[in-house]
């Protein structure tokens, strides 16, 4: 009998991993008193879809720049893979950043290449020792993985918007990222192309494994991809849970967003 109870009490937990970013009393002014971020503190987890939600302007994208080094804030401490990030040099920073993909709203390929031109002139950036034939094969790899290997020989002119969003993905992905920073996916796409697109993302994570953070304000996409929810206000983090649970949340302002 004691054997068998024994046998039953569970394993001792492990540790839990450190998270894959983590940002702390992160503050932000422009100008003279434009105060935008007034202490924000974030925690992305391995393999975890984070849903940023706010109203326009409540500081969700300068909250993502800040972490690749794009935008420098005033104070606080952002790590990223257990590095901070603030505190490291130029060529450390770079060494990070190839590990995270972006895909912003300004995201634009270049009209005069083709799309395997696009990827192609990607990928040489950043890995300079491939062949040829290296760089097709990723191109087609990266291209499978949006589903539009059949689009390789086209001009972005000839791409809709929703194409022209997962080629931009194709481009993000053909350098494996392990983070994926995602700024309004959808924005500007009609409700199916939006659907496919947060298809994707759901798609990416699971076969790829990446962790990513989506600022969106489409809440189709968020209540598909967020494995979890923040909500952005005044300058700080106002609101934190999954979909369902913040769609019942006891502050009505949390669930406007839901309706
Ligand atoms: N480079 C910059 N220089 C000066 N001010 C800036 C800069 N970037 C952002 N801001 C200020 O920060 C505010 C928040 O910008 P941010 O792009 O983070 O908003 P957001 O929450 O992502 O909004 P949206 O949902 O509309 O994209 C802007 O309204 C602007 O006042």
């Amino acid at each position: 009998m004691m054997e068998e109870k024994l046998h039953k009490e569970p394993k001792k937990k492990v540790k839990d991993q450190a998270p894959i970013i983590e940002i702390k009393d992160l503050h932000k002014t422009f100008g003279h008193d434009n105060t935008i971020l007034k202490g924000v503190n974030l925690i992305l987890n391995k393999d975890e879809n984070l849903v940023v939600l706010g109203r326009s302007g409540s500081g969700k994208s300068v909250t993502i720049k800040c972490i690749v080094g794009l935008i420098e804030p005033d104070k606080g401490e952002i790590k990223v893979f257990d590095e901070n990030v603030l505190n490291i040099s130029k060529s450390e920073l770079n060494a990070i950043r190839v590990r995270i993909g972006f895909l912003f709203q300004s995201g634009a390929l270049y009209d005069s290449m083709s799309v395997r031109e696009n990827l192609a002139f990607t990928l040489s950036k950043h890995k300079r020792d491939l062949t040829e034939d290296e760089i097709e094969k990723e191109v087609m790899e990266a291209l499978e993985n949006v589903g539009l290997a059949e689009a390789v020989d086209k001009m972005p002119s000839e791409l809709s918007g929703g194409m022209r969003k997962r080629i931009g993905l194709a481009r993000t992905l053909i350098l494996k990222p392990e983070i994926i920073l995602y700024d309004e996916p959808t924005t500007g796409l009609d409700t199916i192309t939006s659907r496919e697109i947060s298809e994707l993302i759901l798609d990416i994570k699971n076969k790829q494994k990446t962790s990513s953070i989506i600022i969106t304000h489409d809440m189709a996409c968020a209540k598909m991809t967020a494995d979890r929810i923040i909500v952005l206000k005044d300058g700080v983090i106002h609101a934190e849970g999954t979909y369902e649970e913040l769609e019942k949340d006891e502050d009505e302002w949390v669930r406007s967003f839901f309706q």
